[in-house]
């Protein structure tokens, strides 16, 4: 498993007012999506493209189009539809697919609800978006899930990362998954309930309040 930790002026800005519990959720929608964004410039570094001869107004040559099959974003509901626009605005022609998933507060056991995936994910690159990895729970469901679908390379786009939930997708996937964590930050722990110190909170909630 590779785990990149953003390191950029800009990121750490925007987090830190995502963070904050005095940001509106209207802010915090947008600054999640333009974080995602950011982010999804270093998650999609090995995104394969092939050759694609174009002409420019002044002669023929050789550029790159993505390659086929398209990548699949995968937004785990609910708070990674949070995450949908930012990704898809970098890579428009990505296929999305869907997995509902929630942790119970008292187990903080991960069980899924809802999934709308190709039943074949042999040969695709898959982008998970989740803004929270905290015990991992929930990621490790999620890319076991596609790996049993026959997929071998996953990038799980986080916002916040805990050490513990690192910890748990490192043991449970070994070389072969091919698994990439890109993450704006990695805060220092969980609390007793599970939740990232210092974190931000529920971003679910936060995203589109408590249900
Ligand atoms: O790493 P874990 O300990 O599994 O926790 C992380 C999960 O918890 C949150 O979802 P939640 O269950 O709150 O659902 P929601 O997105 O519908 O709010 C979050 O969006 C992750 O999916
Ligand atoms: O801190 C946390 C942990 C899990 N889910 C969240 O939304 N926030
Ligand atoms: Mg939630």
């Amino acid at each position: 498993m590779r785990l990149h930790v953003a390191d950029h002026p800009l990121i750490a800005h925007k987090l830190s007012v995502l963070r904050s519990k005095d940001t509106d959720s209207p802010t915090f929608r947008r600054l999640a999506e333009e974080l995602v964004t950011l982010l999804a410039y270093e998650a999609t570094r090995d995104v394969r493209v092939e050759p694609k001869q174009i002409q420019t107004p002044v002669t023929e040559m050789t550029g790159v189009a993505i390659s086929s099959p398209r990548p699949l974003v995968v937004p785990i509901l609910r708070a990674g539809l949070g995450m949908l626009e930012g990704m898809t605005r970098l890579i428009p022609t990505a296929e999305v697919g869907f997995l509902g998933m929630v942790r119970d507060e008292q187990t903080l056991e991960a069980t899924t609800y809802a999934e709308r995936l190709p039943d074949d994910l042999s040969g695709r690159q898959i982008f998970v978006l989740d803004p929270m990895l905290a015990t991992g729970g929930t990621l490790a469901v999620a890319i076991q899930f596609l790996l049993d679908r026959g997929a071998r390379d996953v990038v799980a786009v986080c916002l916040l990362a805990a050490p513990e939930g690192v910890r748990l997708i490192e043991h449970k996937f070994d070389a072969r998954a091919n698994v990439t964590i890109v993450t704006a930050a990695l805060d220092e722990r969980l609390d007793e309930n599970g939740y990232i110190v210092p974190g931000l909170g529920d971003a679910g909630d936060r995203l589109y309040g408590v249900v």
